[in-house]
């Protein structure tokens, strides 16, 4: 998405891709993302976090898991998200091989005030909600 900034990170820092992975990892009691893909390896240096995010969700099918559903939210003060969430959504679901409905994702500014009011940062959570895969 164009825009006058842009996030730092030791990957390509694709902050709501990251917030979906530790979700994902997370809720299958899996290790986080940074002990997955550790910072201080140069192969995870610019790394695509779509291929981070790929990987992560084979290791939660690995433990007998599948995605329900995941809900997500970006604070971000700018640039305005609504235009490209359709996008944004057909794409995480494009990763994960999941159907677009069962991926929601959702935007909020600071209302100016505060790290990302400010437009110093912009973050974004997630949560998730898996299934047992029936064997
Ligand atoms: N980066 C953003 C932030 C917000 N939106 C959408 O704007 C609406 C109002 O946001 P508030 O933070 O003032 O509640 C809301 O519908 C957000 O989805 C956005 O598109 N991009
Ligand atoms: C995934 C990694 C890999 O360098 O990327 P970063 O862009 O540094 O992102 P962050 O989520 O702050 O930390 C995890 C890192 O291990």
């Amino acid at each position: 998405m164009p825009h006058d900034r842009h996030a730092v990170g030791h990957s390509d820092a694709d902050v709501l891709l990251h917030a979906v992975t530790d979700a994902l990892l997370g809720a299958a009691g899996l290790p986080d993302i940074g002990v997955l893909f550790p910072n201080t390896e140069e192969v995870n240096r610019g790394r695509d976090s779509a291929d981070m995010l790929r990987l992560a969700y084979d290791r939660v099918v690995a433990a007998g898991y599948r995605l329900a559903n995941l809900d997500a939210v970006v604070h971000a003060q700018r640039p305005k998200l609504s235009p490209h969430k359709a996008a944004i959504v057909d794409r995480v679901a494009a990763i994960l091989g999941v159907e677009p409905s069962q991926v929601n994702v959702k935007a909020k500014t600071g209302e100016g005030v505060g790290p990302v009011g400010l437009e110093e940062l912009i973050e974004a959570r997630c949560v998730v909600l898996l299934e047992q895969i029936k064997t």
